[in-house]
């Protein structure tokens, strides 16, 4: 598949340079120069194939030719070897959870896949990689776990100082070997931008191979299509007119999901659940974009004011506001509306929701307010554990942990404070 950017100003280029450049050259997120829909008999035969068949075939146009099939095939086995269950809730609510992975939140798959993408890649090469990251929670973790020992790979991540959860902190900072943490006196914009502008400053990627694995990289970020076509095969014979409430930040997974729709997958609609950070929402209702700086909340991972992938839904959509919205609402809550949710899961359904799914299960009770005949997924973003304080507080009872978290409680926390571009700089090159 060829690559292009999405500022134009760059060379386009193979699925391989654009993973391991990660950002183009003039600072564009790379885009597949085209989508070829996949035949309606996969579809209709979407029982009969398993997880990793469908992620097969839905993935193999946009990494070919430079992964071979035989290696794809292992690489999607290995990146997929958990659950991706869906729990129905109440007759027109459903619950998608994706955090059946190592860190328990939906970057798992998307980390997994992009570190054997890389390794493959890096096979043959000498050069040592940096992946930076930067993360509002639960990239950086997954990134850690998914990249952790890959030989040849230095990971640093940036992450918001006391903006994470505590059992995400430590999945991102007490692992060692080739992992790195960065603690920024800042946000997670912050975080993104210094990531963003070191791949353009040439002083430091003149002396080394820079790449990202947050959302901007296609690697990390095309394999999230998966999760919608996963919901479908559970779905379709029970429910028809199904939507998606994807609870959002940096906007990659809703973005995903558009992908999947592009590539046929049929789904009805999207809507895209924001916190207090609701730059999208704003948009839909005035045509306006305008990032804020991003407000603390209790669902942290999704409090980014300037969405990295907001550019590529205007790439699906050509541009045209009134295409989008036929096929995206967006809601905006706060965390009181939040924790009411939490508790209203909990109490009207037997289920313990995380703050980022409580702000989808607002997102699908909003939309079927309007739509009273439509299907609502919305996805579990995160395992409720991660977010201990809050769920126990609002809930009021004990959860155990899982294996996964237990396995990281009680690590050494091991990070640097920086503050600026230049500290990070002054990182890299020593
Ligand atoms: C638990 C959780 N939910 C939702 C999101 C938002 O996803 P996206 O950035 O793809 O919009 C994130 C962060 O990415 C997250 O960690
Ligand atoms: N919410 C994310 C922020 C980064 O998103 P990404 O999908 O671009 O990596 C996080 O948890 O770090």
């Amino acid at each position: 598949m060829i690559y292009y950017s999405l500022n134009k100003n760059s060379e386009n280029t193979s699925f391989k340079d654009a993973v391991v450049k990660g950002l183009a050259p003039d600072k564009g997120l790379y885009f597949p120069e085209s989508i070829t829909p996949l035949p309606k008999s996969f579809f209709d035969n979407i029982d009969n194939l398993s997880y990793s068949e469908i992620a097969f075939e839905a993935i193999k146009q946009f990494v070919s030719p430079e992964i071979p099939e035989n290696v794809l095939k292992t690489i999607v086995e290995e990146t997929l070897s958990f659950d991706f269950p869906v729990v129905q809730l109440n007759d027109n609510i459903s619950t998608l959870e994706l955090f059946h992975g190592p860190t328990m939140a939906f970057k798992d798959v998307g980390a997994r896949f992009m570190a054997r993408c890389l390794g493959y890649f890096n096979k043959e090469n000498t050069n040592e990689v940096t992946v930076l990251v930067a993360t509002s929670g639960d990239t950086g973790g997954a990134v850690a776990n998914g990249f952790l020992g890959v030989k040849g790979v230095n990971v640093v991540i940036l992450y918001p100082s006391g903006k994470v959860s505590d059992i995400q902190e430590m999945q991102l900072t007490t692992l060692g070997q080739n992992i790195k943490a960065l603690e920024v006196d800042g946000t997670f914009d912050d975080c993104q931008a210094m990531v963003k502008t070191a791949f353009l400053d040439e002083s430091l990627t003149s002396k080394m191979q820079l790449t990202s694995a947050n959302s901007i990289n296609v690697a990390r970020w095309l394999p999230q299509l998966f999760y919608f076509m996963f919901a479908y095969k559970q779905l379709h014979n029970k429910h028809e007119n199904i939507v998606f409430s994807v609870p959002s930040g940096n906007f990659g997974n809703v973005c995903a999901g558009m992908m999947a729709q592009q590539l046929g997958l049929p789904i009805k609609h999207f809507i895209a659940s924001n916190n207090e950070n609701n730059v999208v929402t704003r948009y839909l209702q005035s045509e306006t974009y305008e990032p804020k700086p991003s407000v603390q909340t209790i669902s942290n991972a999704m409090d980014v004011g300037a969405p990295s992938n907001f550019i590529r839904i205007q790439e699906i959509y050509k541009n045209n506001f009134e295409g989008l919205k036929e096929n995206l609402s967006s809601y905006s809550f706060s965390d009181n509306e939040t924790r009411e949710a939490m508790l209203e899961i909990f109490n009207d359904c037997n289920y313990v929701a995380d703050p980022h799914g409580a702000v989808g299960y607002l997102g699908s009770k909003a939309y079927l307010k309007e739509n009273p005949n439509a299907h609502c997924v919305f996805l579990e973003t995160a395992h409720p554990t991660k977010f201990l304080d809050v769920v126990e507080e609002v809930i009021k009872e004990k959860q155990p942990l899982p294996e996964q978290i237990q396995s990281v409680m009680g690590g050494k926390k091991v990070a640097i404070s920086i503050a600026t571009y230049e500290d990070l700089k002054g990182f890299l090159l020593n």
